[in-house]
């Protein structure tokens, strides 16, 4: 029987709801978060972080990453091993970037391949939706690409949605945090039925807008009723970051996941002028920021070699 030494993983950033497409839609984007599990032969739990804000990570039983890693050995009805685990972070911790959804989609697909891969990709799916509460995040971190989760009779139906390559996502990172938690509690729970409609119609748009590329569709199709509008004072700066960006030449700018990273859809033409158009804007309201010209990520996790 062969012993495994250790085994990395490594899962893409996300970017959540894309405005309409409230905890349904979400893309997987080249930033990555590594984690390397190794058996030990007892003892402890051993968590390293390192990275920026290395120090915010829990390194006791309660790191979500563990956490993961033994839902996927209680599922399978199995003890643990004692384990160390090394994160390597590049994804920054509750800005909007689906950095929880790393830390799920790593624990549960680390535990299934020390295990001997008992789970099929189906069924770590389902475990990763039901510890995050929704899909827009995990499913194209495990996935890769731009990805669509409704529910069906008997679990989740996914679909790919096509990203014509010239919309470039530009991100704005700020550098303060805004937990998911803390930015759904602002939200109704009831909704008018205008604003319903107003939500399915642009969310409609927004899938003939990503899979074209037509300007005027994806122009008017980044808008939601369901979520920004609650969250935008949450955010300082939002309306000037938008403003900026939108006067730049973006198509439109939304929250990224429950925020606080603005996300603003941009041409290969205007992308290097969008990005500094929000950076000053947010320094203008004495904000600092780090601003990125991404990719979309189309492979999503992987086990690394
Ligand atoms: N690499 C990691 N390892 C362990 N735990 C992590 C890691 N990254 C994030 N977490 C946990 O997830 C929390 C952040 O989750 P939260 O849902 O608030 O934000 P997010 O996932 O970054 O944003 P969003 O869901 O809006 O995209 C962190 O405070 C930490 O507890
Ligand atoms: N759809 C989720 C994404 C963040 O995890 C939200 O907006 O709350």
């Amino acid at each position: 029987m062969s012993v495994i030494s250790s085994i990395t993983v490594k899962v893409p950033a996300t970017t959540a709801n894309l405005g309409p497409g409230f905890d349904c839609i979400g893309a997987a984007l080249t930033l990555y978060n590594k984690f390397t599990f190794t058996p030990l032969d007892g003892g402890e739990l051993i968590i390293a972080v390192t990275g920026a804000e290395a120090e915010r990570v829990q390194t006791d039983t309660s790191n979500l990453l563990y956490q993961a890693f033994v839902k996927c050995y209680e599922y399978i009805g199995e003890t643990p091993p004692p384990v160390k685990m090394a994160i390597e972070l590049g994804v920054p911790l509750a800005r909007g970037l689906g950095s929880s959804a790393t830390a799920i989609v790593g624990g549960l697909m680390g535990a299934n391949q020390l295990a001997g891969a008992p789970l099929s990709e189906l069924e770590v799916m389902k475990l990763a939706i039901a510890m995050e509460g929704h899909p827009d995040n995990v499913v194209p971190a495990l996935l890769g690409g731009c990805r669509l989760a409704a529910t069906s009779a008997d679990g989740w139906e996914v679909c790919d949605i096509p990203w014509h390559g010239d919309i470039i996502p530009v991100v704005a990172i700020p550098d303060f945090e805004l937990s998911t938690s803390e930015a759904r509690q602002v939200l109704p729970t009831e909704f008018s039925r205008a604003d319903a409609i107003f939500n399915t119609a642009h969310l409609g748009l927004l899938l003939r807008g990503l899979e074209t590329g037509q300007g005027e569709w994806l122009r008017a199709a980044l808008q939601d009723r369901l979520h920004q509008p609650y969250r935008q004072a949450l955010i300082p700066g939002y309306d000037a970051v938008k403003g900026a960006a939108l006067a730049a030449g973006a198509y439109g700018m939304v929250i990224s996941g429950a925020g606080p990273t603005l996300l603003a859809l941009v041409d290969r033409l205007h992308s290097q002028a969008v990005e500094a158009a929000m950076l000053s804007a947010w320094q203008s309201v004495g904000i600092i920021a780090v601003v990125r010209s991404l990719s979309l990520d189309t492979q999503g996790a992987s086990y690394q070699g």
